[in-house]
């Protein structure tokens, strides 16, 4: 009896990994036409070894430039460098779908966001509540709130670390510009004051447990359905949840607090970015969860973006006095509004090349290839293969940028004719998304950092 259900579980042992290796031979063969490194065609492995490294943005760079604007960096998975590709793919009328690579930002397990949200319709209906409060066209206090938070960042330095008695006190400025953001997207989406600037200190660990998260992002956006089993009773005290005092569920507990002052009977109605979400039809729940994503969507985004740019400008003379010289000869407001900012074209020739030089959110955020197929770079992509974003390939690729490339020179937005720049203004705007996906916070960050260098030079 023993022997008969040994030799039972060893036939179904062997059909289990037979089965397992048919499947595994025949995923290989299906995309075994597109170029990449070999052990990617066989196990996403691969991707979580560069992922949890921390540099997979430099490993997919040397991917394009290896194996081309295509390649395979996954059994069904391939990113894209060529920018007509990326644009096909994320076009209004495109027919690709958000992958399960999106399920990893749904913080809430029961509600999706606008980023999380994987159901074409219901994004395109949640996008059209969110997207007048995003334009700016609901939203006064805008500048004010952006000038107010720079403003509270020039008081730091002067009286902390430019000050006689601290004359050579050294200063992270990495750091406090990533207080800066977080406060000021706090003051943006929640009407609140954080602080992060006024104490010098990540006052709600918000740093520290993003820091935390990272490998854990790393590790559902390389096998998603790992959210499923978080979302279980079993496993869900591990998510983030509104009653934590630190990191994201702190973010959670305040949207909970703020939006509810915006119903009820005594409801305040005001004009910022909330208030547009609420009479254009969120709901309680809905305004909650789209509060806290713009923590989390634009404060990392916007830091990094200008933690990138200053340093590229502060060590290179060249650029930094054809700046300051430009900020001097140009008769601009004290605090200089964002439409003044917009027309000097060696500042928006640096910001550009900051985005270009380091894109500041270089996700894979992949895509569903819809029923049918379709081709991409002269390859025929069978249905359901994902396919996402390579934008470091894309950046530093001569062929869109010159045989410099790699070197931050704002100078190559100034020169060729408006057609050629055009085109690159086309493509190094792809940093913000395309399309029905596009950034919905694109012109309230391009404020923030045209008025944040103006002003910090
Ligand atoms: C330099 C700064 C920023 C960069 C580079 C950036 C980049 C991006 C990218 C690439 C996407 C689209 C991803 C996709 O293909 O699905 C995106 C979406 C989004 N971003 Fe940003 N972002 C920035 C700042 C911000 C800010 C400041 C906010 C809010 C205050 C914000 C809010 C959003 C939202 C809500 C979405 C989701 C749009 C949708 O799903 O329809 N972003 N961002």
């Amino acid at each position: 009896m023993g022997s008969v259900s040994v030799t039972t579980a060893s036939t179904v042992a062997v059909l289990v990994v037979a089965v397992i290796t048919i499947q595994k031979i025949l995923t290989f063969r299906k995309l075994r036409h597109i170029p990449g490194p070999s052990l990617a065609g066989f196990t996403r492995l691969w991707l979580l070894r560069h992922s949890f490294g921390g540099q997979i943005e430099l490993v997919l760079a040397d991917a394009s430039r290896k194996y081309g604007p295509l390649v395979r960096v996954g059994p069904t998975e391939l990113v894209t460098s060529d920018p007509d590709a990326l644009r096909k793919v994320l076009a209004f009328r495109s027919r690709y779908r958000r992958s399960d690579w999106f399920a990893a930002f749904q913080f809430d397990p029961v509600h999706d966001n606008v980023f999380s949200q994987w159901d074409d319709k219901l994004h395109q209906r949640r996008r059209a509540k969110l997207a007048i409060g995003y334009s700016r066209k609901e939203n006064d206090d805008l500048e004010q709130s952006i000038d107010k938070n720079i403003d509270n960042v020039i008081h730091l330095l002067e009286s902390k670390y430019l000050s006689t008695a601290n004359l050579y006190k050294p200063v992270d400025l990495a750091r406090i510009l990533h207080y800066f953001t977080i406060d000021l997207i706090w003051d943006i989406a929640f009407g609140t004051v954080l602080g992060d600037v006024r104490d010098d200190h990540d006052n709600i660990s918000f740093i520290a447990s993003i820091k935390t998260a990272l490998p854990m992002f790393a590790l559902m956006g390389v096998y998603p359905s790992i959210l499923k089993i978080f979302a279980t009773p079993l496993f869900s005290w591990l998510l983030p949840s509104n009653k934590d005092i630190t990191g994201l569920g702190k973010v959670m507990g305040v949207a909970k607090e703020v939006v509810a002052e915006r119903f009820g009977t005594d409801k305040v109605d005001r004009r910022d970015i909330m208030g547009s979400f609420i009479r254009h039809g969120l709901t309680q729940k809905e305004a909650e969860t789209e509060s806290t994503l713009q923590l989390l969507a634009g404060s990392d985004t916007t830091g990094g973006a200008l933690r990138i740019i200053l340093p590229y400008v502060f060590t290179n003379p060249r650029v930094y006095t054809t700046l300051l010289a430009e900020l001097s000869s140009s008769s601009l407001s004290n605090p200089v509004r964002d439409s003044e900012a917009r027309k000097l074209p060696y500042l928006q020739a640096v910001i550009r090349e900051g985005f270009r030089i380091c894109p500041p959110a270089a996700n894979q955020a992949y895509r569903d290839t819809p029923e049918g197929s379709d081709t991409l770079c002269g390859y025929h992509i069978p249905a359901e293969t994902k396919v996402g974003y390579n934008l470091s390939g894309m950046m530093e690729d001569p062929k869109l940028w010159g045989e410099d490339a790699k070197v931050f020179r704002p100078e190559r937005w100034l020169t060729g004719t408006p057609e050629e720049i055009r085109k690159m203004e086309a493509n190094v705007y792809l940093v913000f998304g395309h399309g029905k996906w596009s950034c919905l916070g694109k012109k309230i960050a391009q404020s923030a950092l045209n008025k944040t260098i103006v002003q910090l030079l």
